[in-house]
């Protein structure tokens, strides 16, 4: 009875919980917000859709589970897997965000179902205290010491293990990988024991040193050595894969192994030249080695997701992630995605010369990203490097054919483990058609169990739908292909045309352009004069400016002169006045001279007569002399003659014509007055003239009177 009530709550709870976790949900969505949770399904309930997971991902598909939802729901879905509801992202954009955000956000969590099934028991850090760790790990990961260390250890460690191999011996190339983590971890293991014993080293040699020497009281040993066992959990079996399936790849398309023979056996040959150690710096700047790795993380997606808890309800999207679901992102569907990747299932390691394509980081995340980024980054690219240079270059020594050999033995050897499709080997798929192919016989093995056999069957069934599938798309790729090819060609045509045209215009441009070069030319030489002249004329200018400036400095001293001369030439008006007067003056004087002149005239003519009379009375006088002195009368004959008269004398007989009218008197001293005065006039006159030509000449005239 206790059992009947026991399974009745069991079918109840069952029932139950799906139909809380559907009327929380609807709850969410109905609060008026436009961001809902994801479509999907739950699926069963406890399980979920877990089995369905974990079934696709032993296949040989693993990208079927979310392929076939992502069709149904979109990039982003919701789920249940192991016993936590669960956000599926396979869109690039929102993984990029969870991976980003913060611990306030999102947390790494493994469901619990998933923790307790796993026999170690991880140890999983957030906050302050996982950053502390990453911080620390990841700065000595990244160490030139720990690179150089790793490199000489590897190349001795491998040298030795394949030195060992031999033609007829099965390698399993994942096991020889993985044997060399198994001794990296007992080694690390003796360290920490050896470091515990020893006391703790001041100087980090390796992660161990890192984390004990590290002064914070929180990263106490318990923590410290389940970290160091858990950091070996990714490096045990990620790398080996990694290797395995570069080689993988590598053998399944000829040009690329080519290519990465002919890079390493370079390398090598250059370095045995000089006679120089291979450094941890020549692995990882092989271009073409690297780009292989890259291609091999993209196509493999060695980590396939990882799961973080939402600690609040996150909105991205759209898409709501409600407080306590869970968030599985998944690596594998967008490296796989055909929107990011042309091709995506072809290894195409030339995809990532595309400098575009590297830098879209969000879109190529084998290494997670965020605060979790992988911390071994670099050694894995470092480790893959190194066994892969030492693989080819070792068995290349004889040819390169046995490298290809080797590497199908060692394929076939993989197949036989179930860890690679046996169409890898089982055509000549990957091998150019003239190359020898030697097939190593197999051990001889027991007959495969039936159940084996119908399970290899399916495996093929399922495997020539795909190829089925494959060939359908290439056929439609083909044709639309060819169509695109005529397509392509007539717009080749009309591109022809377009570009005979835009030559022809082009020419016809250049010769425009030559024409107006040549003009330009002969433009330019005729300025030459032009600028000649404008250089004498600028001379011209200056000197002319200099004379202005003089001229400025004249006209101010002539401009002075001129306010004297007008304060000068008011004085003119009286001046005139003064010269009129003096005109008058002067004409009076002319009349007086005039008279004067005719008077004198006068005189001098009856002076003439008087001196003929007097000639002639002087000659009768000595006429009447020389009769006297001949027969004479005795009268006396003195001076004054026979008229009894002096001449001039004041009692002479003849008196002056002008009488004393005139007051004159023909004695010289009694002309005097008469002739001073003319005199006086005269140089009054002359003065005057003196005075006007002054003035007129525009000098100053001082009149005193
Ligand atoms: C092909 C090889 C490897 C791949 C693809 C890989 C990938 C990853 C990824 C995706 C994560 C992030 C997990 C998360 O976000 O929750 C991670 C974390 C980590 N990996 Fe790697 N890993 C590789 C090799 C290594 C190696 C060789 C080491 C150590 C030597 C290493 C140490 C770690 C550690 C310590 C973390 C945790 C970081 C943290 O939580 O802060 N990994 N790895």
């Amino acid at each position: 009875m206790e059992n009947c009530w026991e399974i009745v709550l069991f079918v109840t709870t069952i029932i139950l919980f799906p139909a809380v976790i559907i009327l929380y949900q609807r709850k969410r969505c109905s609060n008026g917000s436009r961001v809902r949770i994801p479509l999907g399904t739950l699926g069963w309930p406890y399980v979920g859709e877990t089995i369905e997971f974990i079934s696709c991902a032993y296949s040989d598909r693993p990208e079927k589970f979310m392929e076939k939802r992502r069709r149904k729901y979109g990039k982003v879905f919701k789920s249940h897997l192991f016993g936590s509801p669960t956000i599926v992202s396979t869109d690039a954009e929102v993984s990029r965000f969870v991976l980003q955000s913060d611990a306030r956000a999102f947390v790494t969590s493994l469901p619990k179902s998933l923790t307790d099934m796993l026999e170690n028991s991880i140890m999983l850090l957030n906050g302050s205290l996982h950053r502390r760790f990453h911080g620390l790990l990841g700065s000595f990961f990244k160490s030139p010491h720990l690179k150089a260390k790793i490199t000489l250890d590897m190349q001795n460690y491998l040298k030795e293990t394949m030195g060992n191999w031999r033609d007829d011996h099965r390698i399993c190339i994942q096991d020889e990988a993985k044997n060399a983590k198994k001794k990296l971890i007992e080694l690390v293991r003796t360290i920490i024991q050896d470091k515990r014993r020893r006391g703790i080293s001041v100087t980090p040699q390796d992660a161990a040193d890192v984390l004990l020497t590290d002064a914070s009281e929180e990263l106490t040993d318990d923590l410290i050595s389940g970290n160091i066992i858990d950091l070996m959990i990714p490096g045990e079996d990620s790398v080996p894969v990694l290797i395995a399936l570069a080689i993988k790849y590598l053998s399944d398309y000829p040009l690329a192994l080519q290519q990465f023979i002919e890079e390493n056996l370079e390398l090598k040959r250059v370095k045995d030249q000089d006679g120089e150690h291979l450094s941890w710096n020549d692995y990882v700047s092989l271009p073409f080695t690297q780009m292989v790795i890259t291609e091999t993380l993209r196509m493999a997606s060695i980590i396939p997701a990882v799961i973080r808890k939402a600690m609040r309800d996150v909105e991205i999207k759209g898409y709501l992630i409600p407080k306590g679901w869970c968030v599985l992102t998944s690596f594998t569907a967008v490296h796989l995605d055909e929107n990011l990747y042309d091709q995506p299932y072809q290894f195409n390691p030339w995809r990532w010369q595309d400098k575009e394509m590297c830098a879209n980081s969000y879109s190529f995340t084998p290494f997670g990203g965020g605060q979790r980024l992988c911390p071994g980054v670099d050694l894995v690219r470092l480790e893959t490097s190194i066994f892969l240079h030492h693989f080819v270059t070792q068995f290349s020594e004889q040819s390169s054919i046995n490298v290809k050999n080797s590497l199908c033995r060692i394929l076939l050897q993989m197949a036989g483990r179930n860890r690679i499709p046996r169409d890898a080997f089982d055509n000549r798929r990957g091998y150019p058609p003239e190359g020898p192919l030697v097939r190593v016989p197999l051990p001889r093995q027991m007959p495969p169990h039936p159940a084996m056999l119908e399970e290899e069957l399916e495996m093929q069934h399922m495997e020539i739908r795909r190829l089925l599938g494959e060939n359908r798309r290439l056929v439609e790729d083909r044709v639309a292909l060819q169509r695109e090819l005529g397509a392509a060609k007539e717009e080749l045509h009309h591109m022809n045309v377009v570009i005979g045209d835009i030559r022809a215009e082009q020419e016809m441009h250049s010769r425009e352009l030559i024409e107006r070069g040549l003009k330009l030319e002969a433009d330019l030489r005729a300025t030459e004069s032009i600028r000649n002249e404008a250089v004498q004329l600028r001379a011209e200018v200056k000197k002319l400016n200099a004379t202005r400036q003089d001229q400025a400095g004249q006209i101010q001293n002539l401009s002075q002169d001129l306010a004297k001369l007008k304060a000068d030439n008011q004085q003119i008006p009286r001046m005139r006045s003064e010269i009129d007067g003096l005109h008058q003056e002067l004409m009076r004087a002319r009349n007086a001279i005039d008279y004067e002149k005719k008077a004198n005239i006068e005189l001098m003519e009856q002076r003439q007569a008087m001196e003929k009379n007097l000639v002639s009375m002087a000659r009768e006088v000595e006429k009447l002399r020389a009769e006297l002195a001949n027969g004479g009368d005795g009268r006396p004959w003195g001076a004054g003659g026979a008229y009894g008269m002096k001449y001039s004398s004041p009692e002479g007989s003849f008196p002056g014509p002008y009488g004393d009218g005139y007051g004159a008197h023909l004695g010289g001293a009694d002309k005097g007055p008469l002739y001073g005065s003319v005199v006086f006039y005269l140089n009054r006159v002359h003065y005057l003239r003196q005075l006007i030509g002054k003035v007129e000449a525009g000098g100053k005239v001082y009149l005193l009177s």
